[in-house]
């Protein structure tokens, strides 16, 4: 589909405009009868009560994402346009900027991130992992949010950053919560939210990204070396340590949930990785289809523009559903919706696409994987006690609580 063809007004067609709230709890409970209803209105949709267009359909959000000159970052990457609006926070020098000085802040990120740099983490992940694994079989039963998916990545992700082990708990994931519901209206829950994150946790994140509280040889410290070596400037190396507790934290927690979510919804699923761990990355990938953990965001237009014979104005809005993308039969047949660790979920948009595609889907998919191999050698499966508290927030999906009880292989 062309997105830089010249707009032809008379081959414009009416944009199909729906009330529908994507971010009513109702929505978020269970999103995809909403994402279906969205897809079917056609390739592009306009969110009456949001004054924004939407994209429900995997190759209209394809082509979008690929093309960030006319779908610009630096209107901010939520429903607010930095424009217009002031932003809570300072805005990213990654996430919401366009090329080319996003290319630049990118490659010190990506360097960082990249296979080859986090590879030596491996072994403390896995023995990490391992301990985890001996506390929860010791257990039998617990709360799958606190005692597996949020230790796990406070743990090994802010070591593999370097911060302080004191305040994590309490400021990390309320960080987060800020980071993600920002995206999307400021509603009860954003300004619930932006109170909790102003009551400690943004001056939290400010001292600990701060270069002397930085554990030498972690992320954030070699942050510091790429502005001691000129390939960023010195005010950018906190905005950056900034950006990688922001966007990896709340992120893997959740995609953790998800998985476990998944398997004690689909333990025929389960037991096939139980069978087979070396199945736990491509099992994860379909965990990632098949419950995203980031389901919607924005990009602005920076001119007039036609997308599947709509013609959008500049300065206009688009909420990209790769939540929906992830589940559009047109991409993924009519199987989309059944969760199977068989598929090859490679290509999903879990971590969107295109140049801003996720900087730390590696270590992201990393620890997927070595928690669900580790899970997937002792543990031969999961019961749900009781339902799980769906934790709802303007743009990510995951739980506040999932109480499980596991059983030892
Ligand atoms: C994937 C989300 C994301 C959130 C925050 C940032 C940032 O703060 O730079 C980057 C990515």
């Amino acid at each position: 589909m062309q997105t830089t063809a010249p707009v032809d007004r008379e081959a414009a067609v009416a944009v199909p405009r729906t009330d529908f709230d994507p971010y009513a709890d109702a929505a978020l409970d269970d999103p995809y009868p909403h994402y279906e209803m969205l897809r079917e209105l056609g390739p592009v949709f306009y969110l009456s009560r949001y004054e924004a267009y939407g994209l429900a359909r995997h190759a209209e959000i394809d082509a979008v994402l690929r093309d960030p000159v006319t779908f610009c970052s630096s209107a901010g990457v939520g429903l607010a346009n930095f424009h217009t609006t002031e932003p809570w926070r300072k805005p990213s020098i990654i996430l919401e900027v366009d090329p080319p000085m996003h290319g630049r802040t990118r490659k010190v990120v990506a360097g960082l991130l990249a296979p080859a740099s986090i590879g030596p983490l491996r072994a403390r992940f896995e023995q990490e992992a391992d301990r985890l694994v001996d506390r929860l079989l010791e257990k039998g039963r617990f709360d799958a949010v606190t005692d597996l998916c949020e230790a796990y990545p406070l743990k090994v992700f802010a070591d593999a950053v370097g911060i302080p082990a004191e305040g994590r708990e309490q400021y990390l994931l309320p960080y987060g919560d800020m980071v993600f519901n920002a995206f999307g209206p400021v509603n009860e829950r954003f300004r619930k939210c932006l109170a909790k994150a102003q009551s400690g946790a943004i001056d939290w994140i400010a001292e600990v990204c701060k270069r002397e509280n930085l554990t030498p040889g972690g992320f954030g410290a070699r942050l510091y070396e790429a502005a001691d070596e000129g390939l960023l400037a010195p005010e950018e190396a906190p905005m950056l340590v900034r950006t990688l507790l922001s966007a990896g934290l709340d992120t893997t927690v959740f995609t953790l949930c998800n998985a476990i979510r998944s398997f004690t919804r689909f333990p025929d699923q389960w037991a096939l990785v139980h069978a087979n761990p070396s199945m736990a990355r491509q099992a994860l990938e379909e965990v990632l289809r098949y419950e995203s953990t980031f389901h919607s965001f924005y990009r602005t237009t920076t001119r007039e523009v036609e997308v599947a014979g709509v013609t959008m104005g500049p300065e206009q809005k688009v909420c990209v559903f790769i939540g929906s993308a992830n589940r559009d039969p047109r991409r993924w047949g009519d199987t989309a919706d059944r969760f199977d660790v068989t598929r090859r979920a490679a290509g999903n948009m879990a971590f969107g696409t295109g140049v801003h595609g996720c900087a730390g889907q590696m270590i992201a998919r990393l620890e997927g994987e070595i928690v669900l191999t580790a899970l997937a050698r002792r543990v031969k499966s999961f019961e749900a006690e009781g339902t799980p508290v769906i934790h709802y927030n303007n743009s990510v999906r995951g739980y506040t609580s999932m109480p499980v009880r596991i059983t030892a292989a």
